[in-house]
């Protein structure tokens, strides 16, 4: 990161940009550069920081932002490489920062396949590489196999290998002997999934005639009837009249596996403990209303966080569901009655490393205590809501972690003090196979990463 640091703005200028596009490779480049510095000093998420900046500086056009955008989240996706050369062993002409900083833009963008053929030259001149840093006539890297034997190729001193990919100690808390898991658990953390999103109050079919309509193409998944994918491109979801009428919810498929693992019953009471904005909480009333139309089910929303549930509120009333209320968690105590409810969700604080497709920055901010430091808050979250549950009813756990440090582990510890509670068998959407609890790997179906467990209190 030093080597960042010292890149100095005064070396951009001091660059000969002649051509148009040459001086805006220039300030994309040095765009690109404060942003990504100020990332990772700051160990904010990419997606605030760059809104922020879009927000003040309003200069950019479209398309300057998506050149912005884009090149600096595939920056973090790639930064396990790249990152190689900040050091001047990683190539013997890219003597300076401001040299290397262009390579790594250059490579950047190959790696992604962008299409910004005079900024790449531009960025390819100003790296001092000498070489041209294309790809072989008509090859496209399809996948992180081939981005690094083509790496390798143009840097043969240097050792690439997948697993650079993530950092060390992801593999530490999320260990995978079999080389082939491996293998995928990269490529899909290298990759973005496609935007998923719930359909409620209408059919299926109807949502995907009405977002036809407006030129928007979306797949139905093959997993949950009421699942859409809406594809890779982002949408203005205030311009469709289909999500401000509460018609359309986003939400990863990897996510909706909760809801579907809850399963309520049209009349049941349940508890969302960890409710955050309430994207389950929405998910169980509309999978009731499925159920039985005139369902009086309820769904009591907790978060320790009150703007969340601010948000939920107004998600419920798009949605014209009644049966959601909110009961902020203020202090140690239930913020609801015990030995009540049908169903408890536990959707626990966790390290998001089940996320990380979506914002690639996270695995380079964060460090390994963003694992280490949650087994002991999710267990003590867990047993404090699992005295709300009443005899003979569910209780289900879930994060979008990875590691069985927060997963398996927690799930094991409640069970051996709580001896009234005993794990269910489940069905996993997308493998079929039943178990008694569930890691969603991301690769299984585009989604993000998730796991889920559903306990049942005896009688
Ligand atoms: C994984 S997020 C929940 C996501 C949400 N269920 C959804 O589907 O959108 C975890 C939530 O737990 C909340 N939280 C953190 N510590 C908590 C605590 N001690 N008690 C209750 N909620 C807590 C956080 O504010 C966060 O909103």
């Amino acid at each position: 990161m030093t080597f960042l640091n010292e890149i100095k703005a005064t070396s951009f200028e001091a660059m000969n940009a002649e051509t148009p596009a040459q001086k805006r490779a220039l300030s994309y480049a040095n765009t690109i550069l404060q942003l990504f510095t100020q990332i990772m000093a700051k160990k904010q998420p990419a997606d605030r920081i760059v809104g922020e900046y879009f927000r003040v500086n309003k200069k950019h056009g479209s398309k300057d932002r998506r050149v912005i955008r884009e090149s600096l989240f595939a920056l973090f996706r790639w930064w396990g490489w790249l990152n190689k050369f900040s050091t001047s062993t990683g190539t013997s002409t890219a003597n300076t920062g401001t040299q290397a900083w262009f390579t790594m833009l250059t490579l950047n963008a190959r790696l992604e396949s962008h299409s910004w053929e005079p900024f790449i030259a531009a960025w390819t001149g100003f790296s001092g590489q000498g070489k041209n840093l294309t790809l072989e006539a008509g090859s496209a890297l399809e996948n992180v196999s081939e981005k690094c034997d083509w790496l390798t190729r143009q840097f043969p001193t240097i050792s690439f290998t997948t697993d650079d990919l993530v950092p060390a100690w992801f593999w530490q808390t999320c260990p995978i002997q079999d080389a082939e898991q491996r293998l995928a658990m990269v490529q899909a953390l290298s990759s973005r999934p496609p935007i998923w999103a719930r359909v409620q109050n209408i059919e299926t079919n109807e949502a995907i005639e009405k977002l036809a309509k407006l030129d928007i193409t979306t797949t139905a998944s093959e997993y949950f009837s009421d699942s859409i994918s809406l594809g890779h491109k982002s949408i203005n979801l205030n311009g469709l009249s289909l999500y401000r009428e509460g018609e359309l919810e986003i939400q990863d498929l990897g996510s909706q596996v909760v809801g579907q693992v809850c399963n309520p019953s049209p009349n049941d009471n349940w508890w969302d403990t960890c409710s955050g904005a309430g994207g389950k909480s929405l998910q169980l009333r509309s999978l009731m209303l499925a159920k039985d139309k005139q369902a009086t089910g309820t769904i009591i929303a907790s978060d320790v966080r009150r703007k969340p549930l601010e948000e939920l509120a107004k998600r419920a009333k798009r949605a014209g569901f009644k049966g959601i209320t909110a009961s902020p968690w203020k202090s140690d105590d239930l913020p609801v009655a015990h030995n009540h409810f049908d169903g408890v969700l536990v959707d626990a604080p966790c390290s998001c490393t089940g996320t990380w497709r979506r914002n690639p920055d996270m695995r380079w901010i964060d460090a390994i205590e963003t694992v280490l430091d949650k087994p002991g808050l999710q267990l003590d979250i867990l047993s404090r809501s699992s005295q709300a549950v009443k005899a003979g009813a569910t209780l289900v756990y879930a994060t979008c972690s990875l590691s069985p440090l927060e997963n398996e582990d927690v799930v094991n510890a409640f069970l051996a003090k709580h001896t009234d509670f005993s794990l269910e068998v489940t069905t996993h959407p997308f493998t079929g196979i039943e178990a008694s609890m569930h890691l969603i790997l991301p690769y299984q179906a585009d989604t993000d990463g998730m796991f889920v467990a559903r306990m049942k209190r005896s009688s």
